[in-house]
């Protein structure tokens, strides 16, 4: 039973709470990945709570947009002294659950921690990693990632910074051309960060040899002005993380040494020779590790979309289920629970194929540090496609969720409008989700043909090598991962054959990529999507512990088998995988899963295990008091100060004054 058990609720909470039937920390642990990290993630979340300086002196919806970012940099500056007394690694406090909440709308030095700082030790040599780290360690250089620029985000080969190399001083010159050149969009760059790693087109004499890596000094580490040659700024408001400091840069002919370019894979002599790197594609490592975070990110996202839904689906009573009967939950509706309880078995979906594409993700790149660059281009494919299907999912599930709270889901006190901006800009950054589903594409299909040639296949794509045989009627978990195989080759094999169609009428190859493209990104899909649905198989079927939280698993892993079945039937269907009546039967038992995992909705998204500070929620919170909040939080709006504000005498009054002169 939860540890939370004795904590006063509202009548509705304590009911569903009592109807839990399995060990609701046990759960919390395996989320966790062990007792030891609940109990960890415990002890940084509680040194969190203690601290006064991470109350917001307001809430920050009523903040000016730069005491929004002034008061976020003082939290995060904070956490860096905090961390730094305690002798906890700042990163790691980042990325777990337990800082959640801390800050409400992006974090201006998290790009520095996830994606500067690994950009260092993943692209410079261990001599200038000596160097470069030890000033990070002390805080003398905080940095960005500048990639993007205003004409080019996702065509990185059509980037315009150009980086000349001048072998007569042994200096690379950063020149912005254009005003397409700007590098736009990097987080902490506008008034943050003192450097960044940019990326810019390398030329030596008079050579390009593409985009390379750069260390580059953007203001004094001193005064913190931009120093002669650059040009800073914010970009100004956004859809949200308004607290990022995302900026742009100009650079104007400016000279840094030529060590400063990033030296682990390609490097520049000083007499100007070009050493070409082991892989063409090592400098975009830093974005294929982070699409491995945003993986196990966007599911902690709709951790608390669900957890607040579910909890506000308890006690929100509406309209009659039977005649003249009190007004049940809105959670005993059936549609409820189909908007809320997929999204829960998406979240444990999610878990779990984070969990497998971290370990590839360590495992290949060991492999690489040796050497062998063989499964890089299985990597890429696997993270391009899981930060795509995670990013999306996650962020249709957290509106959803927002949908399913009604009008109240709309109020920014409920906390989905931050959740969902902070979610749906993942489908945009490290990637454009369409762009990613191509490459996922170009994977799939270039592995199909290798085994139409007679090659063996990498393991994720294995399946491809010939046509599955799914058994007729087997709707065992593995009899639907054979249905899923077999629909992932049919149009994988259609699309390719379309291509070749497309082809053989005269038309080039690329246009004919372009032509097919919409099955493409079905294929990348369903092949990413018939690999997570696999991990959900297996991870569940190794899992460890009480039966009772085996079947949570399990109920939750059927649901999320039937409900992608149910949603792609044409696919199943087509590929004559499963028949009508197979989809028939699947759509029963979904709606029937719906009805079993009912009662433990509130125990297992307690489970999540988040407080209230980190919901920021008055209909996700604790004890479901929701009414008395939202009328709490509704007088703190600057508006309800007087009974009749100024805007009044100014523009109401005058008008009533005059009076409508014409009858209309
Ligand atoms: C390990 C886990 C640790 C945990 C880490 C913690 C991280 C936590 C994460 C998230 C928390 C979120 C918190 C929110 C805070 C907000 C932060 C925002 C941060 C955002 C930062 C950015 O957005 S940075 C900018 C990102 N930009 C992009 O991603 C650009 C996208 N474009 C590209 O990647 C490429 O240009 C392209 C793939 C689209 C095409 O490249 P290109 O034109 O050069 O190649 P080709 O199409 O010609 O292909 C050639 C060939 O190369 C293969 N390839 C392409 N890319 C790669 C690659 N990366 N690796 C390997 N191979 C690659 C391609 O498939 C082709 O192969 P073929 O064999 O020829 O087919
Ligand atoms: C919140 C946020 C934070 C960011 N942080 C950083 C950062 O720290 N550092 C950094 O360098 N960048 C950052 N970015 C930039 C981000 O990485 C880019 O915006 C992203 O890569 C998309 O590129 P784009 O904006 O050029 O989109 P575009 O490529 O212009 O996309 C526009 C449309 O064109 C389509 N399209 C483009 N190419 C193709 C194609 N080949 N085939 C089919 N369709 C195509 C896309 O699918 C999309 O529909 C950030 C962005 C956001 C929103």
């Amino acid at each position: 039973m939860s540890s939370h058990e004795t904590r006063p609720c509202v009548p509705d909470l304590k009911k569903e709470r009592l109807k839990c039937d399995f060990n609701v920390e046990e759960l919390t642990n395996l989320i966790d990945g062990g007792k030891e990290k609940t109990a960890l993630r415990r002890k940084l979340r509680s040194v969190i709570s203690s601290e006064s300086a991470y109350i917001d002196p307001i809430p920050p919806e009523y903040m000016s947009h730069e005491d929004q970012f002034s008061n976020e940099l003082r939290k995060t500056c904070h956490t860096a002294m905090l961390m730094n007394k305690q002798n906890i690694d700042i990163k790691t406090l980042q990325l777990s659950k337990a800082y959640i909440g801390v800050l409400k709308d992006g974090d201006p030095l998290w790009v520095h921690y996830h994606v500067f700082i690994p950009s260092i030790t993943g692209q410079s040599d261990p001599e200038q990693q000596k160097i470069w780290m030890e000033k990070i360690r002390t805080w003398k250089i905080f940095g960005t990632y500048a990639q993007t620029e205003l004409g080019h985000g996702t065509f990185l080969r059509g980037l315009e910074t150009t980086a000349t190399y001048d072998r007569e001083t042994r200096e690379f010159i950063l020149n912005s051309p254009t005003i397409t050149a700007t590098k736009w969009w990097p987080g902490g760059l506008g008034h943050t960060v003192n450097f960044a790693a940019v990326m810019a087109q390398l030329y030596v004499g008079g050579k390009c040899y593409g985009p390379h890596m750069f260390m580059v000094q953007l203001r004094d580490e001193n005064t913190h002005e931009s120093l002669p040659g650059v040009t800073l700024g914010e970009i100004g408001p956004r859809f949200g993380l308004n607290t990022n400091g995302n900026g742009f840069l100009r650079f104007d002919h400016y000279r840094i040494p030529r060590r400063n370019m990033l030296m682990k894979h390609a490097q520049v002599l000083e007499d100007g020779t070009y050493v070409k790197p082991s892989h063409s594609k090592l400098s975009y490592g830093t974005m294929v590790r982070v699409r491995v975070g945003i993986v196990r990110d966007t599911c902690i996202q709709l951790q608390q979309a669900v957890t607040i839904a579910t909890r506000y689906s308890a006690v929100r009573h509406q309209s009659e289920l039977i005649p003249g009967e009190p007004e049940p939950q809105i959670l005993d509706y059936q549609t409820q629970q189909f908007k809320i309880l997929p999204q829960i078995s998406s979240v444990f979906a999610l878990f779990f194929a984070a969990n497998s594409v971290i370990d590839a993700y360590y495992s290949v790149t060991a492999q690489m540090d040796l050497g062998d660059m063989s499964l890089l281009p299985e990597l890429h494919a696997l993270s391009s496609g899981l930060k795509a299907l995670s990013a999306s999912d996650a962020s249709r599930g957290v509106e959803i969720c927002r949908l399913s709270c009604g009008g109240h889901g709309y109020l920014a006190s409920s906390n989905f409008p931050r959740l969902y901006t902070q979610t749906t800009c993942a489908i945009t950054y490290e990637g454009e989700n369409t762009v990613l589903w191509l490459q996922v594409a170009r994977y799939i299909i270039k592995s199909y043909r290798s085994a139409q040639n007679g090659n063996n296949l990498k393991h994720s794509v294995s399946y491809l090598s010939k046509q599955p045989r799914p058994v007729r009627g087997d709707l065992s978990n593995n009899g639907l991962l054979e249905a899923f195989k077999a629909a992932v080759f049919k149009l994988v094999s259609d699309t390719e054959g379309r291509i070749q169609r497309v082809c053989a009428k005269g038309q080039n190859y690329h246009m004919a990529w372009n032509q097919c493209s919409l099955q493409l990104l079905k294929c990348a899909e369903a092949h990413t999507r018939f690999y997570v649905c696999e991990q959900f198989v297996r991870k569940v079927e190794m899992a460890k512990g009480t039966e009772n939280v085996k079947k949570i698993l399990k109920n939750l892993c059927r649901l999320y088998l039937t409900h992608h079945v149910s949603v792609n039937s044409g696919d199943f269907l087509k590929s004559g995988s499963l028949s009508q009546n197979d989809i028939a039967v699947l759509e029963e038992e979904m709606c029937s899963l719906l009805e079993v995992l009912r009662p433990q909705a509130v125990s297992i998204v307690d489970a999540f295990d988040f407080d209230d500070g980190q919901l920021n929620s008055c209909l996700g919170c604790w004890d479901g008091d929701v009414y008395q909040r939202l009328y709490d939080e509704a007088l703190k709006s600057p508006l309800n100060k007087t009974d009749v504000p100024e805007a009044y005498y100014k523009y109401l009054r005058p008008l009533m004054q005059v009076g409508l002169k014409s009858s209309l």
